[in-house]
């Protein structure tokens, strides 16, 4: 087993500090991947674990909190929530959009009359709100901006640390001001949806959006002299030098996704698992398609020949629900071509190790590289 990480070597200690952490590795909440094993075990090794709330219901995401709490007594966590507007109904929009899909339900045997489910998402509400308040994580984090100030007010009296995601010098000035602890730099590279909210053109004109996104490389250091609370760097950082490069850059942490969808503790479809191994530097992409919001993930057939960005997706979080039958008939034949196979641009770096051990080599690496270029 690597050694434990010493805090005392850290000379950035402000988001150590501001957690209680010992190692600057946060793990990313993912939705649909992130469980409490992975957070125990990132939380053990020094790191900052963390749940995704927004594909829980409150009862699983309570029973979560209480599992990573049996597991790593005394370690702060991370609870993540998603703050976006749900989206007017718009039945010409979802029919247009499973007018496109039914050649593919065709294909794969199914009833294209058939309605599908649902695909929901649900914002942080007053009903999250007193779950934080109930349970008390020690960091909340937000993605796609934050909730209405009354909601934050009630999150940060509970004395959370509160986050949440920048893909643009304007965006992390805005979560600043509005009260963040401590702002996450997510670069194009990331796996996932993009944190992108401040573009009002996100649905009229995704191709525009997309072209201006930022790399971590650039956005890193514009972000750290934008605003005065820490930066934690985010997007392609999958092994101990990207952990250096981000912290050389005026990043005071890192969160990590998509090299810890490989730990054995992710919960993954086993075609997402296969297609990560095939990810490398230049086989993801930015697609609508299966949320109806940017996020990269590997390029499969429905991104190949639908997308990966179309016009007819509807709002997020709706246009999954179309997708759903084709993925479960598609993985049950082991294919991922329905799949969102959610991966950054640097899954080909990752070490492939369990939680623990991965957490503690990003560290470990990154300090060494920093105390030899010191
Ligand atoms: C499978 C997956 C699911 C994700 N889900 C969330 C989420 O629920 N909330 C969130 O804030 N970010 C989410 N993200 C984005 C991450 O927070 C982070 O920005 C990204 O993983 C960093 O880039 P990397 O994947 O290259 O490490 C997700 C990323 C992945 C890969």
């Amino acid at each position: 087993m690597t050694k434990p990480i010493e805090p005392a070597r850290w000379t950035d200690r402000r988001i150590l500090d501001l957690f209680g952490i010992a190692a600057p590795i946060l793990l990313a909440p993912m939705a649909g991947a992130g469980t409490p094993e992975l957070a125990i075990e990132v939380a053990r090794a020094g790191g900052l674990g963390a749940l995704p709330g927004a594909m829980y219901t409150p009862d699983q995401l309570h029973a979560a909190i209480a599992a990573f709490r049996a597991g790593a007594p005394g370690h702060p966590l991370n609870v993540n929530f998603f703050c976006h507007a749900p989206p007017a109904r718009d039945p010409a929009r979802a029919m247009g959009w499973r007018t496109r899909l039914a050649p593919y339900y065709v294909e794969m045997g199914l009833d294209p009359e058939e309605t599908p489910p649902v695909a929901g998402r649900a914002p942080f509400d007053a009903g999250l709100c007193a779950l934080v308040e109930a349970c008390r994580p020690e960091v909340v984090s937000f993605h796609f901006g934050l909730p209405p100030a009354d909601l934050l007010a009630r999150v940060k009296a509970t004395g959370a640390k509160v986050l949440s995601s920048a893909t643009t010098v304007a965006e992390a000035r805005w979560l600043a001001a509005h009260g963040c602890d401590a702002v996450i730099a997510q670069g194009f590279e990331a796996g996932g949806h993009r944190g992108v909210f401040l573009s009002e053109e996100i649905a009229g004109d995704m191709p525009g959006v997309i072209a201006r996104q930022v790399g971590t490389f650039a956005l890193v250091p514009q972000v750290a002299d934008a605003v005065d609370v820490p930066v934690i760097a985010a997007g392609g950082i999958a092994d101990g030098r990207g952990v250096a490069a981000a912290l050389m850059l005026g990043a005071a942490a890192v969160q990590v996704g998509t090299a810890y969808l490989f730990c054995p503790e992710a919960k993954i479809p086993a075609v997402h698992r296969a297609a990560l191994e095939t990810a490398g530097d230049e086989n993801t992409a930015l697609t609508n398609l299966f949320t109806g919001r940017p996020a990269r993930g590997v390029v499969n057939k429905v991104m190949r020949e639908v997308g990966p960005l179309s016009a007819d997706a509807p709002a997020f979080p709706l246009a999954g629900g179309a997708l759903v039958p084709l993925r479960q008939k598609a993985e049950a034949a082991g294919r991922g071509d329905f799949t969102s196979l959610w991966s950054g641009q640097a899954a080909g770096l990752a070490p492939r190790l369990p939680a623990f051990e991965l957490t503690q080599q990003l560290a470990a690496d990154a300090l060494a590289r920093m105390t030899r270029h010191a």
